[in-house]
């Protein structure tokens, strides 16, 4: 279990794929390296994907104390520096989403392209992310299963794979505590919206047509900001890569080849 020894913390990560330019995918708050297991599947045989889960999420140790955008994006920079890589693809969903847009503004030179998922600059609010880090701190993630399910994954979809939601919210529920929280501090200060403007690496948006998180006019906007953006809406809510993989890996492929 390949672990990165940092400072105040250790980062999972898994290594997928022998061959080809670096893909690195970055997940959503309360999820693991696995959310990604359906795009692994497909484009390892075509790039080399770098997964790793985030501090306080997975197999991940959690930093006392709260986080910011720039720790996330530190700790990418930090495991592309520690496994000897110039620069990668990236795709990152929803907080991922915005370590994927602090990176295109704050490090350029590692990014080849960016692909921006079920996210937006500006998630939420400070309001809405400090009520949320009360709830955990207070009552810890399980009681957060029903809601969290629900603006996940749509009706017929949890219906229908009642196992691959089962293990998603298995390991939303595995997440410490002081990990989400440190995360959700993150998320309460960033707003990138004046900041990617300055983004010239071509970067393609996806969206989930249902997301009630960061619907579609949030991805369009990102597109609409930056020098080099376009946008592509596929059927799903906020993790719309479990939702609709072939249509997201076709997006992937078409804009990384
Ligand atoms: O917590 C959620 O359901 C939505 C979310 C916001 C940021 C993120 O990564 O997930």
């Amino acid at each position: 279990m390949p672990m990165l020894d940092l400072e105040t913390h250790q980062l999972h990560y898994r290594i997928d794929g022998a061959e080809g330019p670096w893909l690195v995918f970055c997940n959503s708050l309360g999820t693991d390296l696995r959310m990604w297991d359906p795009q692994v599947a497909e484009l390892s045989s075509h790039f080399r994907v770098l997964r790793h889960d985030r501090r306080g999420h997975g197999l991940s140790t959690a930093p006392e104390g709260m986080y910011s955008l720039a720790d996330l994006g530190g700790d990418v920079i930090a495991l592309l520096d520690a496994l000897g890589i110039g620069s990668v693809h990236y795709c990152g969903l929803s907080i991922g989403g915005l370590v994927a847009q602090w990176l295109a503004v704050n490090a350029p030179q590692r990014l080849d392209r960016v692909v921006a998922c079920a996210t937006a600059a500006r998630i939420g609010s400070a309001e809405s992310w400090n009520a949320r880090i009360a709830e955990v701190q207070a009552h810890g993630l399980p009681p957060l299963l029903g809601a969290t399910a629900e603006r996940w994954f749509g009706a017929a979809f949890r219906a229908t794979q009642p196992g691959q939601v089962a293990a998603i919210l298995e390991s939303f529920a595995a997440t410490s505590v002081r990990g989400y929280a440190g995360c959700c501090a993150a998320l309460a200060a960033a707003d990138l919206r004046t900041d990617i403007t300055r983004i010239e690496i071509p970067l393609l948006a996806i969206a989930g047509d249902q997301d009630p998180v960061c619907p579609p006019g949030d991805l369009q906007a990102i597109a609409g900001s930056v020098g080099n953006g376009r946008v592509a809406v596929l059927p799903g809510r906020h993790l719309l890569n479990i939702e609709s993989p072939a249509a997201f890996n076709a997006a992937l492929l078409q804009f990384l080849q």
